[in-house]
């Protein structure tokens, strides 16, 4: 009987998807519409049937299929009888979630739904971000990175080796979405503040676009993580008899040059002018010469260096609402001159230039410490080029960062080194004693890489410094009041940039985008969320904050020609909103389908 139901059930779907690619040149005006892309999704998914939809995460809802669905595609018997709404598989998944012991196993088990059910794994994680993203997030992707070898389990992206020259195009061709409108490459040299692990960084790329889809709704589909493999200097990788990548030292100079200059164009001849590529956790000298070299010839930024300044700006814009200065009358010190700093500062260098200072009198307010000590002209330690070169002071040499916030006496403090604990006792005293409301900000990921912690910088200060940190650290309370530190990572950006490019079409993404961006960011935090200590808004509010931020760059883009895609609709916010992915499960019943014994 029941295999009688099933051959006349295929029969009725056949039937149906027949019926139904008739609908495939629908309007223009449809194609946008949420209904045009469900029906294409059910023409393209028409062609999986049986137990290959179940083990399909873009198709499988496991126990929330209908009966009707079940008997219609061939999967009935396949899953328990029960009919369960995704409401209550959410319950489920956070059951489960919050039973597990460690944080890496609960990256393992969200990783695993994530293999299994896309729709319920970006529900869940949209729906509890601030729960989740420090799992697939920072700290703990940094933690699955350094035990990627155990870790993993299912690839993800592509993994392109330096082995692969010549071929980077046909690799693209493998990937099995051909409208990826975002990538997100590294080649692991950098990992957030734990240095090089090679292929095992591939947990960096596939969080950072986990987050382009629940943070900025950008399809999944439209996503693609790459790894470029050339090699680790990481020694204990190449022992490691768990590692999944070249064990050898990495391929530098031209051959790697011509690598990443091949990727880049196999990416723009694959998927066209507009397929954003974001780079992340490259070496500091790679990444300022490949964002140089690409910028204006690519749909391109880079994460670490113009993502980091923007959120880092944003921050510090929301600061002086709180201690009432003008940007131009503060004074900066940064610790650390590698992408992220560099990063913030040109762009807080950019920003006082907008509001009429001269650049040298921008840059006289903005001074730099490196590992060899604070940045000047004639530094006897030497060391000083590239974009470092433009900060360096005609000042005396001096190397104890304690003793130079002493000289200096900054209003605010940046640190993104990945110098653990480099913010001392003395140094947040010193800025306590100087400010009667420091900024400092310890940017380095993950937490374990973190200048202070919140407690620290809190209770030195008596509660008056303005914290902010790249990972997350708990509320405090001090003489009564809580206080809540601001997560300045550079999720609150890069969701919403890169939904405004890609809605927009824009080919290149210029520095102002990402002022923009920081400026939108900082008019988003309240002044309720000032009082409790935030510098940013609460992180259960940030896909709002991503849409925001696309939606505005989208203004600014058609008003300044940046954008491709035409005619510019006239509304702007609907227009993004009707590109964005929603995790609701599809239905895959054709209305024109019956019961097969009615049929
Ligand atoms: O991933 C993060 O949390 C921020 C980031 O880009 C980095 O630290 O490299
Ligand atoms: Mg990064």
């Amino acid at each position: 009987m029941a295999s009688v139901v099933s051959t006349a059930s295929r029969k009725v779907f056949s039937n149906a998807t027949s019926r139904l690619s008739l609908l495939t040149s629908v309007s223009s005006r449809e194609k946008s519409s949420n209904e045009g892309k469900r029906r294409r999704d059910l023409i393209n998914h028409s062609r999986v049937r049986g137990i290959d939809i179940l083990r399909n995460p873009k198709l499988n809802k496991g126990t929330a299929f209908t009966v009707k669905e079940r008997q219609l595609m061939g999967i009935h018997g396949l899953i328990p009888p029960v009919v369960r709404t995704m409401e209550e598989q959410t319950v489920r998944v956070l059951t489960n979630f919050r039973k597990r012991s460690s944080d890496l196993d609960r990256f393992i088990y969200l990783i695993s739904l994530q293999d299994r059910n896309e729709r319920l794994f970006y529900k869940v994680l949209s729906e509890n971000v601030e729960d989740m993203m420090p799992i697939v997030y920072t700290p703990t992707v940094g933690q699955a990175c350094e035990h990627y070898g155990i870790v993993f389990r299912r690839p993800r992206g592509l993994f392109i080796s330096i082995n692969d020259r010549g071929h980077i195009y046909d690799i693209l061709c493998n990937w099995p979405e051909r409208n990826v409108k975002a990538i997100v490459v590294t080649d692991g040299e950098r990992i957030l503040g734990l240095g090089d692990l090679g292929v095992y960084g591939m947990g960096i790329p596939v969080g950072k676009l986990s987050l382009y889809t629940a943070l900025g709704g950008i399809h999944p589909a439209k996503c693609l993580p790459i790894l470029l493999d050339v090699g680790t200097n990481n020694k204990k990788l190449h022992s490691d008899p768990l590692y999944i990548g070249r064990q050898e030292n990495r391929v530098t100079g031209p051959e790697y040059d011509d690598f990443v200059d091949e990727f880049m164009h196999a990416v723009q001849r694959r998927y066209g002018s507009t397929c954003l590529i974001q780079f992340e956790d490259f070496g500091n000298h790679n990444a300022f010469r490949f964002l140089e070299k690409y910028r204006n010839k690519f749909c391109t930024f880079n994460d670490d260096i113009q993502g980091t300044a923007a959120v880092a700006a944003a921050g510090v814009f929301a600061s002086l609402r709180i201690t009432k200065k003008k940007l131009i009358d503060n004074v900066f010190l940064f610790q650390g001159a590698g992408e992220a700093n560099i990063g913030i500062a040109q762009l807080l260098s950019l920003a006082m230039q907008e509001e009429g200072a001269t650049e040298a009198e921008a840059i006289s307010k903005i001074w730099m410490v490196d590992s060899r000590g604070l940045l000047t002209k004639e530094r006897p330690s030497g060391g000083i080029s590239g974009h470092k070169a433009d900060f360096a002071k005609d000042f005396k040499h001096m190397n104890n960062l304690e003793e130079i916030v002493e000289e200096l006496k900054p209003s605010a403090i940046i640190g993104a080194a990945a110098v653990a604990g480099a913010f001392t006792e003395k140094v947040i005293k010193s800025m306590g004693k100087y400010n009667e409301r420091p900024i400092i900000f310890a940017l380095s990921n993950p937490t374990s890489k973190a200048e202070c912690s919140a407690e620290d910088a809190y209770t030195l200060t008596e509660g008056r410094c303005v914290f902010a940190s790249g990972s997350p650290f708990p509320s405090f309370t001090i003489n009564g009041k809580t206080l809540y530190p601001g997560q300045g990572n550079n999720a609150y950006i890069f969701p919403g940039v890169a939904l405004g490019v890609i809605t927009c079409g824009v080919r290149h993404v210029p520095d102002l985008l990402f002022l923009r961006a920081a400026q939108r960011l900082a008019e988003l935090v309240t002044d309720e969320h000032l009082a409790e200590g935030r510098v940013y808004p609460p992180l259960s509010d940030i896909q709002e904050v991503s849409l925001n931020i696309a939606v505005d760059l989208a203004e600014y883009c058609y008003t300044n020609g940046l954008a491709s895609a035409y005619p510019e609709p006239d509304d702007k916010e609907e227009y993004v909103k009707s590109f964005m992915y929603t995790s609701e499960y599809e239905i895959f019943e054709p209305e024109t389908w019956e019961w097969p014994d009615k049929a």
